[in-house]
C-alpha cells in the first residue's frame, strides 16, 4: 500500500522537469489537492475508534492518530511526525501507562515489530486496561499498528467463561435459581427453572415474567422485585402460593437478595426458590388433622367436622372429591353428612340409598363393611342401577370406605370421586383411610354425646323427658302463648298408691307398671305436648298451645284419666292404676315455669285430699292450704307434750252372738283451736316426719290402760285392737315397747292385738313374719288390717302367724250390689276358713251387708251398723248395758 508520502515524493520529482511557472501553478493547485486530502485522510484517521500509527522502515513515526495518544495518555502535540519509536516509549513512560519499563517496552515493540507477518497481541497497562494491538508491514518497510481498547470485551469474555462454569455448577442444584438484570430480566437461570418452562437455560437469557408467567403472576413478582431493587432490603424466605404456566398450583419458599457493584449500586438480583409443594400439603395435613381433632375435642356440630375433613382430604389429592355418607339409625340407608365438591344434584338424587351387595360403590362397601375400590363406575357391575344417574356429573372412579366404630359397628361410608378412570396409589389409600378413621371419632364421639344428651334429659325407665328438658319445654310454651294469645295447661300426676304396688309386687311389676301409664299418657295428647317423668309415680304433662277453655283441657284430662285406669297386666295380676292430677294454667295460674309447676302441684295435692283418683283446677286457696299443713305440722311436734290426743274405741262384735268382744283403738287430735282433727289428716302426716313413733307408743300404752282399767271396773274382758304403723312397726325396739305398755298397764297379753295392715307386710315379708313371730311368741295377736289391697300370695299368707284377716272398707261398702267386691269377700272369707283364721269385715253400714256376711259365714264385723268409734266410757256403757248393767259414772 502507497503512503501519503510516497505519492508526495512521486509528484515532486515529476514536477522537476516542468517549466517553472507552470510548474508552480501546477504545483500549487496539487499542493492545495494533497493538502486537502491530508487533511481528509487525517480527519478520518483521528475518527476511527482505533489508535493507529505509522512507522517507517527506521521505526520514525510517519503519522499516528488523536486516539493512539489518548489510550497510551500521552497528549497529542507530543506525538510529532520522525520521531523514533524510541521517544515514543519515552512518552509512554511519561504519561504513566505503561506495565513495564522503557527498555523492556522497547525490546518487546522491536521484537513484536521485526518481520514481515502480521500480528496480534493484548498489553495491559499499568492502569489495568488492556489493549488489544494489531501488527501489519507496509510494503519497502515500516508497519502500521492498530490500537484498541479491549478493556471490557475482555471482562465479558472472562465472565462468559466464568458462566460457562458457573451455569454448569448452578444447574445441580435443584431448586429454583437465577439472577435478573435491573429491569428483572434473566440473565442467568439455572436448568430446573428452565425447565418449568420447557426452555433451555440459555433461553431464558433476556427474558421477563410476562414472557413466562400468566400477566397476574408476572405482575406480582414484578413489583416485589423492583421494590426489592429500590429498596436494597433482600427478601428471605418468603412462602407464596403460584399458579405455574402448566396451571398448577404450588408452594414457593423464595429468597432474593440485590446485587451491588464496586460502586455499590444495585443493578440486579439473584433468587432461589423452592418447591415447598409437598412439605405445605405434610403441614396442611398435620395442621388440619389437629384442627379437626380439636373441633371433635369442643364438640363442634359434626356436619362442619365432617366438612372440614372432606375439604382437608381434597386438598391433599388432586383432581379428586367426596363425600361423607351417614348411616341412618336403622341401619339400612346412608344419606349425607359432608359433600362440599360434589355435585348437589347428584348428591340429592343418592341421598336416603338402601344399602345392599350391589349398591355402586358406597351402598356395597357398607353392605360388607369393606372398601370397595371401583376403577370405571362405566363398565362395573356394582354401578349397573346407578350409572345413568351419575353419567352427567362425569364421574368414573369411586372409592368407597365404610367408616366403622370402634367395636366394628359400620357408622357410615368415605366415599372419594374421579373424573378418570383410576385406582388409588398407596399414598393415597393411606391418606384416606387415615381419614376415615378420623371421620368414624368424629361420627361416634357425635353419637356418645347425643346419647349423654338424651341421657341427661330423659328419664332412663320409661324414655319421657325429664324434669331437666321440662323447663325447657314449659318456657317454649309459654313464649308461643304469650304471642299469640294461647294458654299453656300444665299437669301434675302422681299415681294413686303406687307404693303400694312396688311394695308388694315388687319393683319390676312397679316399673312394667310406670312405663305402661306413661306409654298411654302419650297417647292420649299431641305430638306437640310433653309428657315428662319427674321421678317416682310423679308426672308432668304441659299441654301446648291449648285454647283458652277450662272444659277442652278437662277433655283431656279426662282422657288421661281412662287410660291410665285401663287394667295393666303385671304377671299374673291385674292392676287397675288411678291417678291424682293438678292442673295450673297459662297466664290465669302463672306466668312463670316456676309459678305454674308448684301451683299444679297444689291442684294435684288438692286432688288427692279429695280421695284421690280425680283432677282439681288451681284455686288461689291451695297454697293457702299448702300453708295450713305446714302450720299443722308444727302443731303435732307439741300435742303429745300438750296431751292434746285421745282415742276412741270402735266395738267389734261377733256375727254369729251379736257379742262385743273387742274394741278397735282409734286416735283423735284434740286441738284447743282447730277443734278435732281426723287421724286421716294428721297420721301420714306424722308418718313423714316420724313423729308416728312416738304417737304410736303413747297409743300403744293408752289403749293397754284403758282395757285394764274398763277388767278392773268389773266389765267383761274385751281385747284392744291398735294400729301399727309401717314406720313403728320397723323400729327395732318395737318389741319392749309392747312389753312395756303390757308391764306399765298390768293388762294380761292376750287382751292385746295388734292391727298391721297387707302392704305393710308386703313391703318385707321375712322381716315382717320374723317381726309378727316374735309378738306371737310373745302372747300378741295379730290381724292383717286392709286385707285384699296389698296382693299377698296364697303361699305367702300361709307362713304368716296371724290370728284375724280384716277385709277391707272398700270391699264392703257396694257388697249388696258389686259382684266383684261380692266375689272378694267371700273369697277372702273361705280363705280365713281354710287357714284356719277368723274373719272379720269392717266398715259394715247396712243391714244388706250383714246379711252377705252371715251368708257367707263371716266371723265378725265392725262398723257403724252397730256403732261408731266411741270413747272410753262410751265402751263401758255399752259393755255394761250388754251385761244388763246401768250406765256406769262418767
Ligand atoms: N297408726 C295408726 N293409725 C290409726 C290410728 N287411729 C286411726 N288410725 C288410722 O287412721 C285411719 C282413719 O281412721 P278413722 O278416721 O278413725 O276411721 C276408722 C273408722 O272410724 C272407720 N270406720 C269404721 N267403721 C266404719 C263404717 O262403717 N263406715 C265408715 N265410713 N267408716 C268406718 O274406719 C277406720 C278404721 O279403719 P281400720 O284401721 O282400717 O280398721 C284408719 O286407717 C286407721 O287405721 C292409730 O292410733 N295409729
Amino acid at each position: 500500500m502507497e503512503t501519503a508520502g510516497q505519492t508526495h515524493l512521486a509528484t515532486l520529482s515529476q514536477l522537476a522537469v516542468a517549466s517553472y511557472e507552470t510548474l508552480e501553478r501546477e504545483l500549487r493547485a496539487t499542493i492545495a489537492v494533497l493538502e486537502a486530502q491530508a487533511r481528509r485522510f487525517e480527519m478520518a484517521i483521528d475518527n476511527i475508534p482505533q489508535g493507529i500509527c505509522f512507522f517507517d522502515v527506521d521505526e520514525r513515526l510517519i503519522l499516528c492518530n488523536r486516539r493512539y495518544a489518548q489510550i497510551y495518555g500521552i497528549a497529542p502535540d507530543k506525538l510529532q511526525t520522525g520521531m523514533t519509536l524510541a521517544d515514543i516509549v519515552e512518552h509512554l513512560l511519561a504519561a504513566g501507562t505503561s506495565a513495564m519499563d522503557g527498555p523492556a517496552y522497547l525490546a518487546f515493540a522491536r521484537s513484536i515489530n521485526s518481520g514481515t507477518s502480521s500480528r496480534t497481541w493484548s498489553t495491559e497497562l499499568k492502569d489495568g486496561r488492556t489493549i488489544q494491538v494489531g501488527r501489519q508491514p507496509i510494503p519497502g518497510g515500516g508497519w502500521v499498528s492498530t490500537h484498541e481498547d479491549v478493556t471490557e470485551l475482555a471482562a465479558s469474555r472472562v465472565m462468559v467463561s466464568e458462566r460457562v462454569s458457573l451455569q454448569a455448577l448452578i444447574d445441580w442444584v435443584p431448586d429454583y435459581l437465577w439472577v435478573k438484570d435491573s429491569e428483572s430480566r434473566f440473565v442467568v437461570a439455572n436448568k430446573a427453572l428452565a425447565a418449568d418452562h420447557g426452555r433451555d437455560p440459555s433461553e431464558m437469557i433476556g427474558l421477563n415474567d410476562f414472557e413466562l408467567h400468566a400477566p397476574e403472576l408476572a405482575r406480582r413478582f414484578r413489583a416485589s422485585e423492583q421494590d426489592l431493587l429500590r429498596s436494597g432490603q433482600p427478601m428471605v424466605d418468603k412462602e407464596e402460593f403460584i399458579v405455574d404456566a402448566s396451571g398448577t398450583g404450588k408452594w414457593l419458599s423464595s429468597t432474593k437478595v440485590p446485587l451491588r457493584n464496586a460502586e455499590d449500586e444495585i443493578f440486579g438480583l439473584i433468587g432461589i426458590a423452592r418447591d415447598i409443594t409437598a412439605r405445605k400439603q405434610a403441614d396442611d395435613l398435620r395442621d388440619g388433622q389437629a384442627h379437626i381433632l380439636e373441633m371433635i375435642a369442643t364438640s363442634a356440630p359434626l356436619p362442619e367436622v365432617l366438612e372440614r375433613l372432606m375439604r382437608l382430604i381434597e386438598s391433599q389429592l388432586s383432581g379428586i372429591v367426596g363425600s361423607v355418607l351417614l348411616l341412618d339409625k336403622d341401619g339400612a340407608h346412608l344419606h349425607h353428612g359432608a359433600a362440599p365438591s360434589l355435585a348437589k344434584e347428584y348428591t340429592h338424587a343418592i341421598d336416603g340409598t338402601r344399602i345392599g351387595p350391589k349398591v355402586g360403590s358406597c351402598g356395597t362397601a357398607a353392605y360388607r363393611r369393606e372398601p370397595v375400590i371401583v376403577t370405571d363406575i362405566v363398565s362395573d357391575p356394582l354401578w349397573e342401577d346407578f350409572r345413568d344417574l351419575v353419567r352427567p356429573y362425569g364421574y368414573r372412579s369411586c372409592w368407597s370406605t365404610p367408616i366403622l366404630s370402634h367395636t366394628g359397628v359400620v357408622l357410615g361410608v368415605f366415599a372419594m370421586y374421579s373424573k378418570t378412570v383410576r385406582e388409588p396409589t398407596k399414598a393415597e389409600s393411606n391418606l384416606i383411610d387415615f381419614t376415615t378413621r378420623i371421620a368414624g371419632i368424629a361420627i361416634e364421639r357425635k353419637l356418645a354425646e347425643d346419647r349423654i344428651h338424651f341421657m341427661a334429659n330423659h328419664d332412663a325407665l320409661t324414655g319421657l323427658p325429664n324434669r331437666a328438658l321440662l323447663g325447657d319445654r314449659l318456657s317454649q310454651a309459654i313464649l308461643y302463648a304469650q304471642r299469640y294469645g294461647r294458654w299453656v295447661s300444665v299437669v301434675f300426676i302422681d299415681l294413686d298408691n303406687f307404693k303400694l304396688v312396688n311394695d308388694t309386687l315388687g319393683h319390676n311389676a312397679g316399673d312394667m307398671l310406670l312405663k305402661a301409664v306413661a306409654s298411654r299418657m302419650v297417647e292420649c295428647v299431641r305430638a306437640t305436648d310433653t309428657v315428662v317423668r319427674l321421678g317416682g309415680d310423679e308426672f308432668v304433662v304441659v299441654l301446648f298451645d291449648q285454647d283458652p277453655n277450662v272444659d277442652l283441657v278437662a277433655a283431656t284430662l279426662q282422657k288421661i284419666r281412662t287410660a291410665i285406669a285401663e287394667p295393666v297386666c303385671l304377671g299374673e295380676h291385674h292392676i287397675r292404676a288411678t291417678a291424682s292430677m293438678g292442673v295450673a294454667n297459662y297466664p290465669d295460674d302463672g306466668a312463670t315455669t316456676d309459678v305454674l309447676l308448684a301451683n299444679a302441684d297444689a291442684a294435684m295435692y288438692r286432688a288427692k285430699e279429695l280421695g284421690r283418683d280425680n283432677f282439681q283446677f288451681y284455686a288461689p286457696e291451695f297454697n293457702a292450704t299448702a300453708q295450713e299443713k305446714f302450720l299443722l305440722q308444727e302443731e303435732l311436734r307439741n300435742a303429745l307434750a300438750r296431751a292434746e290426743f285421745t282415742l276412741l274405741y270402735q266395738p267389734q262384735v261377733d256375727l254369729r252372738s251379736g257379742n262385743v268382744f273387742a274394741a278397735e283403738a282409734l286416735i283423735r287430735w284434740n286441738h284447743p283451736s282447730l277443734g278435732l282433727i281426723a287421724p286421716m289428716k294428721f297420721i301420714p302426716m306424722a308418718e313423714e316426719t316420724g313423729l308416728i313413733v312416738p304417737i304410736g307408743d303413747w297409743v300403744l300404752h293408752e289403749a293397754c290402760r284403758q282395757n285394764k282399767a274398763w277388767q278392773d271396773a268389773g266389765l267383761p274382758p274385751l281385747v284392744v285392737c291398735v294400729n301399727v304403723s309401717a314406720r313403728q312397726f320397723k323400729e327395732k325396739n318395737l318389741i319392749s315397747r309392747v312389753v312395756d305398755a303390757l308391764t306399765n298397764s298390768g293388762l294380761d297379753v292376750k287382751y292385746l292385738e295388734l292391727e298391721v295392715t297387707e302392704s305393710l307386710i308386703m313391703q318385707n315379708v321375712e322381716m315382717a313374719v320374723a317381726t309378727m313371730n316374735q309378738l306371737q311368741s310373745l302372747g300378741v295377736q295379730i290381724s292383717i288390717d286392709d286385707f285384699g289391697t296389698g296382693y299377698s300370695s296364697l303361699s305367702a299368707l300361709k307362713t304368716f302367724p296371724v290370728a284375724r284377716l280384716k277385709i277391707d272398707k272398700s270391699f264392703i261398702n257396694d257388697l249388696a250390689t258389686d259382684e266383684n267386691d261380692q266375689a272378694v269377700a267371700s273369697a277372702v272369707i273361705s280363705l280365713g276358713q281354710k287357714l284356719n283364721l277368723r274373719v272379720i269385715a269392717e266398715g259394715v253400714e247396712t243391714d244388706d251387708q250383714i246379711a252377705f256376711l252371715r251368708k257367707n259365714n263371716c266371723d265378725e264385723m265392725q262398723g257403724y251398723h252397730f256403732s261408731k268409734p266411741v270413747s272410753a266410757h262410751g265402751i263401758a256403757r255399752l259393755l255394761y248395758k250388754e251385761q244388763g248393767g246401768h250406765t256406769p259414772p262418767e
